[in-house]
């Protein structure tokens, strides 16, 4: 399980900033409008409680600050609890939270108490990741690339079939390949007889996945994994549009998809 570091979190503001205006230039939306249309879904005065969890690998420094700082910039009400754990929620629900964020080493969930709606960060961050690389400007075809089809990658994968993609997928994990070609009709793709996309959605644990045969001038990579995909020299040669934030983005996809 790769778990988010302290590093990765520094100026999260600045980072969902950037990654705000890359979005809006790739789409013509912001990320607040990108949610809007995956979820019809607009925030009221919903109040949301933010627990630290110790179990497993413990507290993350600047996770639940990061958190905090997330949710008010997309305009939510948010706190983070005094106490932690059972202690946080018990805090939570007294202070009038209305949603609950809050995670462990293997489950980021956001819970809305009043309509019972329930999001897992994993498929919430692929399906944003996703429809913001399907709604590309500049997009020459239908073709997608998506590299890594794990808990985050096979989500993405399903929802651009769904948006009727033609979606080439990658994954050196034959089963999640398999698995992604016999559901989803996901054309597997052959690093070695490589064709270039103008689309890529990548979602690995692992450094330069991308390799420089697909990319097309200008083209757009939107990629939640960490560390990046793409190194800063192949991304400035083809001009690469790249999507990439560490926890907000995935986020307020939760957010939006519970209210
Ligand atoms: N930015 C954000 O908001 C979020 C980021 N993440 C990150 O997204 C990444 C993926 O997370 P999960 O899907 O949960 O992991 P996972 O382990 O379920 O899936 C990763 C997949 O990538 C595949 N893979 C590994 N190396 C590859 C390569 N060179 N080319 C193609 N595929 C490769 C693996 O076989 C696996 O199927 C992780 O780095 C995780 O930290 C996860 C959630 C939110
Ligand atoms: N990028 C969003 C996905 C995060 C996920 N890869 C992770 O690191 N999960 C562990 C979070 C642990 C938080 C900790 N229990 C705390 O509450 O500080």
């Amino acid at each position: 399980m790769a778990l988010l570091t302290p590093n990765d979190l520094i100026n999260i503001n600045k980072q969902l900033q950037e990654a705000d205006s890359t979005v809006q230039r790739v789409t013509g939306l912001d990320i607040k409008g990108i949610c809007k249309a995956l979820y019809g879904t607009f925030p009221g005065s919903e109040k949301v409680g933010i627990v630290p969890v110790t179990s497993g690998n413990g507290i993350i420094g600047n996770f639940s600050a990061s958190l905090n700082a997330i949710t008010q910039y997309f305009g939510f009400e948010s706190f983070v609890t005094d106490m932690l754990d059972v202690s946080g929620y018990y805090e939570a629900v007294r202070n009038g939270a209305e949603i609950i964020l809050m995670a462990d080493d293997y489950t980021f969930l956001a819970h809305n108490l009043k309509n019972g709606k329930m999001a897992n960060n994993q498929p919430c961050t692929g399906i944003i990741y996703a429809e913001i690389a399907s709604r590309y400007l500049k997009a020459d075809s239908k073709n997608v690339l998506v590299v890594g089809l794990g808990k985050v990658g096979f989500p993405g994968a399903a929802h651009l079939v769904q948006k009727g993609f033609r979606v080439y997928g990658y994954d050196p994990d034959e089963n999640f390949l398999q698995r992604a070609v016999s559901s989803l009709g996901v054309i597997p793709f052959n690093p070695e007889k490589p064709k270039k996309f103008s689309i890529i959605f990548e979602a690995t644990p692992c450094a330069n996945t991308i390799p420089e045969p697909v990319l097309s001038e200008n083209c757009v990579l939107s990629t939640p994994g960490i560390p990046c995909a793409i190194s800063e020299e192949l991304r400035t040669k083809y001009d690469v549009q790249l999507v990439a934030e560490p926890l907000g983005i995935g986020t307020v996809s939760m957010l939006y998809s519970v209210l």
